[in-house]
């Protein structure tokens, strides 16, 4: 559908679609609620939603999904419409640059459908402007012609749900998140559902996998689905190249040694990241800028690949004067952290702690 963002293609541990992984997602796809691991909150608030309006013979409310890469959002869209007998139509924002594309989507609905907007964040503002009518008023006023002699023609649109995907609900104008009916937030899974969902992977995939070795691929999955997919494809390579096929805890080891992800997940970048900053800021703070010059790369890559994880875990804050190395991150490193570190010994924190980040001012 939409490209990777630049600079994310080739990290194993990146949350964002890479395209060669585009079939082996297809078909691991959870197609029903039922077969969705975890979210329980999100599936709750949902079913309630879909039945409500199953019940009543109408169409659901429009419904946002908000969350990190690969945490299930596209699916979820998916399953939201085969729920409801519906067909789906999809699109994304950076698709629908001029509000005639919108407007041809939109008229050739059918009443139930369901209207997929990924990375609704991005949607150009004439566009954006035609949404809010459709939304509310399941209508659209066409304007033809230019200048004076340009005139609107109203038309209506057939009752539809609207479903928007977006990492990003921060810059979602307020007028646009108002008119959802509803908005699922998606959180980070425990290592436990993960395991769930490499079982269920490794079971689509013929995979042989035992309990132990699942939990050591989902404790370095990073808290996302498409992560621990992604390094179960990389550990079964390993295991039919350098073994029998036959994944052990002692495999996966071996086998995330080689594409250098660590123990929680961080690979080569994120200690790079790291250690820059422990070793060569004496654990900051430092402008996240200068970190990026110091290990090579663009400071929007550190902003968004890394360190939305590492603040996560526990290692790093984001304070007003700069990025500060909390003592977990000396400790990683192998190193004694100074006296005044910062203390974040909780490591990887639980679901209830996700939505707040230390000391995160978003600078
Ligand atoms: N709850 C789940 N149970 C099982 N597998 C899941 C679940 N959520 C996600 N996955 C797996 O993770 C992959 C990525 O999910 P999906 O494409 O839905 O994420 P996304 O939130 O849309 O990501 P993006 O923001 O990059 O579009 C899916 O192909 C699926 O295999
Ligand atoms: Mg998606």
């Amino acid at each position: 559908m939409t490209e990777p963002d630049d600079g994310w293609t080739e990290r194993t541990v990146n949350a964002g679609r890479v395209n060669t992984d585009g079939d082996l997602d297809a078909n691991l796809r959870p197609r029903s609620l039922s077969d969705f691991i975890g979210q329980p909150k999100v599936r709750e608030q949902l079913e309630l939603v879909l039945h409500g309006a199953k019940g009543r013979g109408g169409t659901p409310d429009h419904i946002l999904l908000s969350g990190p890469p690969g945490l299930g959002k596209t699916s979820l869209a998916m399953i939201i419409a085969s729920e409801m007998g519906s067909a789906i139509r999809v699109t994304s924002g950076p698709a629908l640059e001029r509000a005639g594309d919108l407007a041809a989507m939109l008229s050739n609905l059918v009443e139930g459908d369901v209207l997929f907007i990924d990375e609704i964040h991005r949607i150009a503002r004439p566009a954006e402007e035609m949404l809010y009518l459709a939304m509310e008023d399941f209508r659209v006023d066409v304007v033809v012609g230019k200048g004076p002699g340009a005139t609107s023609i109203p038309l209506d649109v057939a009752p539809f749900t609207l479903v928007g995907a977006t990492t990003r609900s921060g810059s979602l104008t307020g007028p646009l998140r108002d008119r959802f009916g509803f908005t699922a937030h998606m959180e980070f899974y425990e290592t436990a559902e993960l395991v769930a969902v490499l079982t269920r992977s490794a079971r689509i995939l013929g995979i042989q996998i035992d309990e132990d070795s699942a939990s050591e691929i989902a404790s370095r999955s990073r808290g996302t689905p498409r992560i621990a997919n992604r390094l179960l494809r990389r550990v079964r390579d390993y295991a039919e190249v350098r073994a029998d096929g036959t994944i052990t805890v002692a495999i996966a080891q071996a086998a995330l040694k080689v594409y250098d992800v660590d123990e929680l997940g961080l690979d080569r970048l994120d200690r790079a990241v790291l250690g820059s900053l422990v070793r060569g800021f004496g654990g900051g703070p430092v402008g996240v800028s200068t970190l990026a010059v110091a290990v090579g790369e663009e400071p929007a890559t550190v902003e968004e690949v890394c360190e939305p994880f590492l603040v996560r875990a526990g290692m790093m804050a984001r304070t007003p004067r700069g990025r500060v190395a909390t003592a977990a991150a000396w400790h990683h490193l192998g190193l004694t952290p100074p006296a005044g570190a910062l203390n974040a010994s909780w490591g990887v924190r639980s679901r209830e702690d996700q939505t707040t980040t230390l000391f995160d001012d978003d600078l």
